[in-house]
């Protein structure tokens, strides 16, 4: 058996190549972008007013009131007017400033008669509420960098620039198999000896909160051929497998197998580690397979610990990647020495406090926690205010 640290420097190691895919601008929310961008134009593209008001020459607000307004500029005005001296323009917020004028003053601070229009001259500076072409991005600039994270703003910002599409890192399509001849869907009556399936709920959600594409296979039951050709058709169309259950070592685990049987290549197979012991993981061209352990606290466990990570980094979010931070221990903690433990915790009030109902057939506990607890494996005994290493889940 090999160390978390290790599984993780192999997983890491082996991950399929990132897949660059152009798409439409408002559907990269979340994504990060595979290409440097550089503005292909200023904005503004042309100075133009921040209020509605008037402009004018600065000089002529000095000397020549009040003006005569000759003209108004909505926003959208393509043919402009050219000022003379003593002329003003009724002007609105983003409309263009016309020749002739360097300022622009608030309808508030004017009084107008007619066509006449004073303004109280100590009011306006010159180059008041004019937005000037170039204000915010000259052409040219470098606006966004490979590997930068497509968040609201920034798909705005981008919009503002006349970006319709974008490059992005493709988020992996994943598919989930669940076996079992015990599992019985959700909606329907459980027999004896039956349970409900929830793993494949469970990691749906998970990753639907990372915007993946998930399909879930039927389950399938305890069979060699069965469990095989599910997993057949399962690699067809994913880049990503998971499969949870029989993994382990039972008469009617056959995963492993199966795997063996479709040219899997392993990665590796057991982890010091509890939950999530027996967890496998592995290659088949450009594809990676996951056998996670059946028990619902097991599988979870180990999609935040491998599964996730993996897909971050290969969707460029390296940065977002395992990134545990020191919490203080609310009590002692003891456990066995030669694995790492993850425990489900509660972190409040800068403190974490590890919660009861640890075992990985419950989920009581898992629904419960904000985090989870990295105990490591050379360590028997914790105290409380020790620093241990935490993992959000959020
Ligand atoms: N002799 C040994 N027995 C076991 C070992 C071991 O090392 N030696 N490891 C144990 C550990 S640790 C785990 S974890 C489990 C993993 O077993 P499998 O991956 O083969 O999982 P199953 O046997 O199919 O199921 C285990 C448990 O989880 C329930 N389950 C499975 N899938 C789901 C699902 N989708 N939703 C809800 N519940 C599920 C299943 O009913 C079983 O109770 O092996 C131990 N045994
Ligand atoms: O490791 Mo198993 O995952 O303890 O239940």
């Amino acid at each position: 058996m090999i160390s978390v640290q290790e599984a993780k420097e192999i997983l890491f190691k082996h991950l399929p190549e990132p897949k660059i895919i152009t798409v439409k601008l408002e559907d990269a929310v979340g994504l990060v972008l595979a290409e440097d961008l550089a503005a292909p134009l200023d904005v503004p593209s042309f100075d133009n007013s921040a209020m509605d008001g008037y402009a004018f020459s600065f000089e002529d607000c000095q000397n020549r009131l009040p003006m005569v307004v000759k003209y108004t500029i909505p926003a959208g005005t393509v043919d402009l007017p050219e000022l003379q001296s003593g002329e003003a323009a009724r002007i609105f917020t983003g409309a263009p400033i016309p020749k002739g004028c360097d300022t622009v003053v608030m309808q508030e601070l004017t009084s107008r008669k007619d066509d006449f229009l004073s303004i109280e001259a100590d009011t306006v500076k010159k180059g008041d509420h004019i937005r000037k072409q170039a204000s915010q991005t000259s052409m040219g600039d470098q606006v966004a960098q490979v590997g930068w994270l497509l968040k609201p703003a920034m798909i705005g910002f981008l919009a503002g620039l006349g970006f319709d599409r974008v490059s992005v890192f493709r988020p992996p399509n994943v598919t989930i198999l669940t076996s079992g001849k015990e599992l019985v869907s959700p909606g329907n009556p459980l027999g004896f000896g039956q349970v409900y399936e929830s793993s494949s709920y469970t990691l749906k959600a998970a990753l639907r909160e990372m915007g993946i594409p998930v399909t879930s296979m039927p389950i399938v039951e305890d069979d060699l051929v069965r469990i095989q050709e599910s997993i057949e058709t399962a690699l067809g169309n994913s880049d990503i497998l998971l499969v949870t259950g029989g993994i382990s070592v039972g008469d009617f685990d056959f995963v492993n197998q199966a795997f063996k049987n479709l040219g899997v290549e392993q990665l590796f197979y057991k982890i010091r580690q509890k939950p999530g012991k027996p967890l496998f993981a592995g290659k088949r061209e450009n594809q990676l397979v996951f056998g996670l352990p059946g028990n619902p606290g097991s599988t979870l466990t180990c999609f935040y610990q491998y599964v996730k990570p993996s897909i971050l980094k290969i969707m460029g979010k390296e940065a977002a990647g395992e990134k545990p931070q020191l919490v203080s221990l609310e009590g002692d903690f003891q456990k066995r020495l030669g694995l790492t433990h993850f425990v489900k915790g509660l972190v409040s009030n800068q403190e974490v406090k590890v919660l009861s109902d640890q075992e990985s057939y419950k989920m009581n506990a898992f629904a419960q926690s904000n985090c989870l607890i990295e105990f490591e494996e050379t360590k028997e005994m914790f105290v409380k205010g020790d620093l241990v290493r935490v993992h959000f889940l959020d």
